[in-house]
């Protein structure tokens, strides 16, 4: 049994059981009942605060809401939307204090991830946000915790979320330094000494820039990557320092959430990598299929993405499934165009790593307010699809849909 909070007239103890256990039928509990299939009861003692301290927060551990203990913060930004709506019921104080997360997780989709926050704006709806977990990186499995969002509107979440990167991090990282034993990459440490030729990072030869190729035919990159001596600052290394142009996910009435340049973007930058969950195909294909269900309901958006690359024969030589629709980043808010948008796709290579990462570069000068948009794919295996209303001259009116 643990504080959950200690404000000005209320003091919560929480204590989370399963369903069914003794503690559930005391009286003087509220219970709330979670979707993670626990039971959360609030029992508030008035007047009773100087015996309780107020930095301490767990949970019991049976129900993994969270066995992190952090100086006043709250067991509500673990909670699921819908279970904070529920505690947020339950009393003035709780109410209160639900709403300045809500206010918290609407200014920052990034969860402080990001170089800047990435603001939800809604004016269709009274939905103030989407929620799903924060990975700026791919990551292999779902995270066994969950994640904090919205603790403390004062000071960012840098903190707890640091924590969480280290783990994807290294989680990604670990899985990665596998296969890296005969990698080379540079063995230059001052990549960062640009402008002097002698210093320029010799992997940067192999950028498409360098090559002189146009955006369109990138397709592919390669850069430094942790087969390299250099660290993150080197210039070859452009997209693996997080979001770092100014966007806004936006409500659509038809569409959903899209995402904004909340910034002028000139052609070629990079804006963001597709980041999710890295599926086998045939965990893809069980969930492709349990979302289009889902989506068939109406007011489902998924985001799992498949990309293939192909041998100049055609034929397919790599298989990545990312699905960001529970984990991901801001990349899961962005939108299909039939026109190809305004975003390129590009397959990078960092050395070292065994797979690639799908990036987003914006494909022509992009001005502050425009969604960013790219093609989800050519191929309509079902014309009764989901409808689409890019609102391009050239839309097909279905949107793309392969076999996963
Ligand atoms: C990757 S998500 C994009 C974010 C999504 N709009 C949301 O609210 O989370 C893909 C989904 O967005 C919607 N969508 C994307 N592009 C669309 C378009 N051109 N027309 C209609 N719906 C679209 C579809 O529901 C699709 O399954």
């Amino acid at each position: 049994m643990r504080l959950i909070h200690e404000s000005n007239a209320v003091v919560g103890k929480a204590i989370a059981l399963r369903p069914g256990a003794a503690l559930a039928k005391e009286k003087g509990w509220t219970k709330i009942w979670l979707e993670s299939d626990s039971l959360l009861l609030i029992q508030f003692l008035q007047g009773t605060k100087s015996s309780i301290p107020s930095d301490t927060l767990a949970v019991m551990k049976d129900v993994q809401l969270l066995l992190l203990v952090f100086q006043d913060k709250l067991i509500l930004p673990w909670l699921y939307p819908s279970d904070l709506a529920s505690v947020s019921s339950t009393c003035k104080t709780l109410n209160q204090i639900s709403k300045s997360i809500t206010t918290q997780r609407a200014s920052d989709a990034s969860r402080g991830f990001e170089n800047h926050t990435i603001p939800f704006f809604n004016t269709i709806d009274d939905q103030p946000y989407s929620f799903f977990i924060y990975t700026p990186f791919p990551i292999l499995g779902f995270p066994r915790s969950r994640q904090s969002w919205g603790s403390n509107p004062q000071k960012p979440i840098s903190d707890s979320s640091s924590t969480t990167l280290t783990v994807f991090d290294s989680k990604l990282r670990s899985s990665i330094s596998e296969t890296v034993e005969n990698a080379s990459g540079c063995v230059c440490k001052s990549c960062s000494e640009v402008g002097d030729e002698e210093f320029e990072c010799p992997c940067s030869t192999l950028k498409p820039e360098y090559l002189g190729l146009d955006l369109e035919l990138w397709g592919m990159m390669t850069e430094c990557g942790i087969g390299c001596s250099c660290g993150l600052e080197c210039e070859n290394r452009s997209t693996q320092r997080g979001v770092s142009v100014r966007l806004r996910i936006v409500k659509d009435r038809r569409k959903g959430w899209g995402l904004h340049a909340a910034q002028d973007i000139r052609r070629e930058q990079f804006i963001c990598e597709y980041a999710g969950e890295l599926l086998t195909t045939e965990e893809a294909r069980r969930r492709q299929q349990k979302y289009d269900e889902l989506a068939a309901g109406g007011r489902f958006s998924s985001a799992l993405l498949v990309v293939r690359e192909h041998l100049p024969s055609g034929k397919a030589c790599l298989r990545l499934n990312i699905d960001a629709t529970r984990v991901g980043n801001v990349a899961r808010f962005i939108n299909h165009s039939c026109d190809g948008g305004n975003l390129s796709t590009v397959l990078v290579r960092n050395s070292g790593a065994l797979l690639p990462r799908l990036c987003f570069f914006a494909s022509r000068d992009i001005q502050e307010g425009e969604e960013l948009t790219f093609s989800y794919g050519d191929v309509r295996l079902r014309p009764e699809g989901l409808q689409c209303v890019c609102g391009s001259s050239g839309c097909f009116g279905v949107l793309p849909s392969e076999q996963t």
